[in-house]
């Protein structure tokens, strides 16, 4: 029997989890990892390199339900894995949570609470340690946040232009992906030497999608806000938009909360200016010029942040491409490398296609990689470390 953490990320439509050795540096490569996705429309999981299959019985008409058969089922498949501690993504840690905790009940109810600030997230999130705790009630929970990597912003990155007493009732800039780049930080000098603690921006571009800038490996700004609703376009995210709009929309068109909500977190981003897809992949094969129009805001409302967080750090050394779309799509890296050449950034055409790591020609003053994000293994780093394994 080999003693293994568990690691679950619950996303807005997947859960991502991969169980990683205990015994020995929490470092090795995972044991297994897989997903289920499309939850609560035709769910499908794969475990490892199994092929993709439909969730059975209905267990993915929900996250809850698709966390308790996901561990269910890993306890069934991978019987001879003893899993000793769970390790979980909690997107908001809201003002209390600074570093990564294990989860008693005081805790617990900490987190819930949080929930409408986070509401395509955290209550999945949680969901993950109910299941856990449900189906091996002894072995201890880690909470690993998506807020955590930026509190060590300056006051001024943190603050809103609103009066002093809601900042500090808490209404302050968290940003999110935290994980994803605390990870992206720790693997940057094997990229770059010691320039990775330089001026950095990296762009975590998936279907959540935002951008960081740190310095000395810490994070000094981002474009995510109180909520993941802020900052750049995203699959299904409006990102930055002037707040006069949600007034209008409910003063002169008479919208609910509800309905706003449902427009700016549900019906925006790629999916509202194309009409057609959330998915990148759908918009580039498109022909439609609508499918066009939405991939071009995106890259140019990327590259405009791009400029902003440059100036937060006084100018860059490097810009980092991450997660779905920084991975996989060139054209996307392209577009927005264009939109960065004023700051100095001389992109590599080939070397881009191919995939990188690195994407800037010889010469470039400011570098540009592509770097695969794990934010599993960062959370196992965290649940070992936090519970002395
Ligand atoms: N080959 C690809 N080309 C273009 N975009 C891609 C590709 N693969 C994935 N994506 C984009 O990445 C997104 C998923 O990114 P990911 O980082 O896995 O997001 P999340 O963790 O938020 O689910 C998809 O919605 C899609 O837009
Ligand atoms: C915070 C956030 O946007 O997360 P995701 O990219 O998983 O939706
Ligand atoms: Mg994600």
């Amino acid at each position: 029997m080999s003693d293994a953490v568990l690691v679950l990320n619950a996303g807005s439509s997947s859960i991502k989890f991969a169980l990683f050795s205990a015994e020995g540096p929490a470092d090795t490569q995972a044991l297994v990892s897989g997903l289920v996705e499309r939850i609560g429309a035709g769910a499908m999981y794969r475990f490892g390199h199994d092929p993709v299959a439909p969730v059975p019985g209905g267990h993915g008409d929900s996250h809850a339900n698709a966390m308790h058969w996901l561990v269910a089922a890993l306890m069934q498949r991978f019987d001879g894995i003893d899993i000793v501690a769970g390790g979980h993504r909690v997107v908001h840690g809201g003002a209390d949570f600074a570093a990564p905790v294990i989860v008693t009940p005081q805790v617990h109810a900490k987190l819930a609470a949080l929930a409408p600030l986070a509401p395509a997230h955290q209550p999945h999130n949680l969901a993950g340690v109910d299941a856990l705790a449900a189906a091996l009630p002894e072995v201890p929970q880690v909470a690993c946040f998506d807020t955590a990597f930026h509190r060590s912003q300056p006051r001024l990155a943190q603050l809103f232009a609103i009066p002093r007493a809601l900042t500090e009732g808490g209404v302050l800039r968290y940003g999110f992906h935290g994980l994803s780049y605390e990870y992206i930080a720790s693997v940057l000098p094997h990229y770059m030497g010691a320039r990775a603690q330089g001026r950095i921006i990296a762009a975590h571009l998936g279907h959540g999608a935002s951008m960081c800038a740190f310095e000395n490996g810490a994070s000094v700004a981002t474009s995510m806000g109180f909520t993941a609703l802020d900052g750049l376009m995203m699959g299904r995210r409006c990102g930055e938009i002037d707040p006069g709009v949600l007034l209008h929309l409910m003063r002169d068109r008479g919208m609910s909360v509800a309905e706003v909500d449902d427009l700016l977190s549900n019906r925006s981003g790629l999916l509202g200016v194309s009409g057609l897809s959330h998915d990148m992949r759908d918009l580039l094969a498109s022909p439609a010029p609508e499918a066009e129009e939405a991939v071009a805001l995106f890259c140019y409302r990327a590259a405009r942040m791009v400029g902003s967080l440059a100036a937060a750090l006084g100018g860059i050394d490097a810009l980092v491409f991450t997660a779905g779309i920084g991975e996989h799509a060139p054209r996307v890296r392209a577009r927005i490398m264009e939109g960065c050449r004023w700051l100095g950034l001389e992109p590599d055409t080939t070397a881009n296609l191919a995939g990188g790591p690195l994407l800037s020609a010889d010469g470039s003053v400011v570098a540009a990689y592509t770097i695969p994000t794990d934010e599993e293994r960062m959370i196992a780093r965290h649940t070992t470390a936090t519970l002395g394994l």
